[in-house]
């Protein structure tokens, strides 16, 4: 079950420097009540994960586990807060005596007293971050800002960290910004743990998450790493989510009964395991919003029909109606040539539609499609640059190119760049996405692709491009991809890789891993972020595009 914002980040340790003990000490994850922003699957991560102390005792190995192999490293949003932890602890007191020494004990508040704290840093999975008087301990305190002097209340004590709730923010730092806070569940709620910021600085923020995953998790030599550009913003920073998906709990047996309270319909609250009531969220574009009110009221009065709690979806499907001729204009130049309706569908099967551009894409209102619309059009026109093939003398795509869409879901990209292909082979785990893909493509006149279902790396028994005519997009879930596809990926060897994720941390793992095994035949040509969730951190808050220009492997061999 997801709460409103899911989302994405992470971090490494370059290889070439030292390992410390403590930053294998530091992969603990998270045992508590409380949890970084996206509180999905708590449950089920607590108990697969065991008490964070005895993690926080575990003796490094001496070898890498964040490498592509055996317990990679996944990018949890547990795994990243505690790598900002480590890294404050770190400049606060020397290494040795931290990672040796770390107790639940020392300088630990007791639980639910109250301490001050001057907030020093903005982890990746959007908590402010500060040290005790003595530098021993580090507090989490989430809705902060760098800068703000707070009290925060103690709810659970780890070695060398205690997770807080914010009580007050004594004096607010210079960038926090109360007066634009525009829900009125702020501070309860998971989600939008961002309101209280500008926009300009969200954004500077996300940039310095990606700066940091690329320096910490891709084990790359710096001087490999480009300057990562700046993170384009959404065009609607609120009213932007196409989709939401509020939840309640029930009872585990026997279903509702007729004389049953109506349950809390809505989100996770922020540190806690209940759901927080939400009766309307923002951050959803208006037709989703009046949706929410009307699924809760579905809800209420037939409570007796759930056997159990559930999950609420809410997604928005367009209308598009052409328009005559009659010369009305929508401002631009260009004359209006349709209009647009909106409807909420709550049904996971029904069919639904959405537009990028003039592109037309339909699929099940249950499956994969990113949820903020606004966003899209730049967001594949960039993707589409990024996969044109420089031609010998210039900068002209050849006519005779290929491309791969890896991951391809129902067919976004495969849709809006691949007119300029002479043949596109594309391929999802998902048969409902390959069918909708097919579907899409043969709608927008894409008729020289082909979608295989399967695992990503069957695309490489399929394909028969020239590799240095073939440019490949790969947008993986949030997982990264396999071992075995960048493998097989590195021994095809297309001419351009554009590598899109909504986790920056296991995007930095997969390239760092790529760029190193293909000794010098690849290099990072790019690296940047599209901000597809304004006002979120962590999952999925940035979409990350990098592409990657091919050099010169294979070109003896042939
Ligand atoms: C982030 S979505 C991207 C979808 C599509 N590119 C888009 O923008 O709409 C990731 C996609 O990967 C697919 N997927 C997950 N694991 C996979 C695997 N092992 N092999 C192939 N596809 C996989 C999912 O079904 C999903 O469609």
């Amino acid at each position: 079950m997801r709460p409103i914002a899911a989302a994405c980040l992470r971090q490494f340790h370059a290889r070439l420097l030292p390992r410390s003990p403590i930053n294998t000490i530091l992969r603990l994850r998270f045992s508590s009540d409380l949890a970084p922003s996206d509180m999905s699957g708590i449950k089920r991560r607590n108990e697969a994960n065991g008490s964070g102390e005895k993690r926080w005792k575990k003796k490094r190995t001496g070898k890498s586990d964040k490498k592509v192999g055996t317990g990679r490293f996944e990018g949890s949003p547990e795994d990243i807060l505690l790598d900002d932890i480590k890294s404050l602890l770190r400049i606060s007191q020397p290494e040795e005596s931290v990672a040796e020494s770390a107790t639940i004990e020392e300088s630990a508040p007791e639980t639910f007293t109250e301490v001050e704290v001057t907030i020093s840093t903005l982890t990746s999975t959007g908590d402010g971050l500060g040290t005790s008087d003595d530098g021993k301990r580090i507090y989490v305190v989430p809705f902060t800002v760098p800068g703000d002097k707070v009290t925060a209340r103690a709810i659970k004590n780890f070695p060398g960290y205690t997770t807080t709730d914010l009580v007050e923010v004594k004096q607010p730092s210079q960038d926090r910004k109360d007066d634009l806070v525009f829900c009125k569940y702020f501070g309860r709620c998971s989600g939008c743990q961002f309101q209280m910021l500008s926009y300009d600085y969200q954004l500077g923020h996300k940039r310095r998450v990606i700066e940091k995953a690329m320096k910490n998790y891709s084990n790359l030599d710096p001087s490999l790493i480009p300057t990562v550009g700046e993170v384009m913003s959404s065009p609607l920073s609120q009213g932007y989510r196409t989709k939401l998906t509020p939840h309640f709990d029930g009872p585990r047996k026997g279903g509702f009964k007729p004389s049953d309270p109506i349950p809390e319909i809505g989100f996770q609250a922020r540190g806690r395991r209940f759901v927080l009531d939400i009766e309307d969220c923002p951050i959803g574009t208006q037709v989703v919003r009046d949706g929410m009110k009307s699924q809760r009221d579905f809800v209420k009065h037939n409570l007796h029909t759930f056997k159990r709690g559930a999950t609420l979806l809410l997604r928005e499907s367009t209308r598009r109606t052409p328009l005559e001729n009659d010369g009305s204009s929508n401002g631009n130049s260009e004359p209006q040539a349709y209009t647009d309706s909106k409807v909420c569908v709550t049904d996971s099967k029904t069919s639904i539609t959405e537009y990028i551009d003039n592109f037309k894409f339909t699929f099940p209102a249950g499956s994969f499609f990113q949820n903020n619309n606004s966003i899209l059009s730049k967001f594949t026109a960039f993707v589409s640059e990024q996969l044109d093939i420089p031609s010998e003398d210039g900068q002209e795509h050849p006519q005779d190119s290929y491309m791969i869409d890896a991951y391809c879901g129902s067919g976004p990209f495969s849709i809006c760049c691949g007119h300029k292909f002479k043949a596109i082979l594309g391929v999802d785990i998902a048969s409902q996405s390959i069918e909708s893909a097919r579907r899409n493509a043969a709608d927008n006149g894409i008729h020289n692709a082909r979608f295989i279902t399967g695992n990503a790396e069957a695309i490489f028994a399929d394909v028969d491009f020239p590799p240095d005519r073939t440019s490949i997009v790969i947008d993986p879930p949030r997982k990264g991809c396999d071992e075995l596809f960048l493998q097989q990926l590195l021994k095809l060897g297309p001419k351009r890789i554009v590598y899109i994720s909504c986790n920056v941390h296991t995007m930095s793992r997969d390239i760092g891993w790529f760029i190193d095994s293909s000794a010098g035949s690849y290099v990072i040509e790019k690296v940047g972020g599209f901000d597809f969730f304004p006002q979120v951190s962590l999952h999925p808050d940035v979409i990350t595009a990098l592409s990657a220009i091919y050099e010169y492997l294979y070109t003896n061999a042939k």
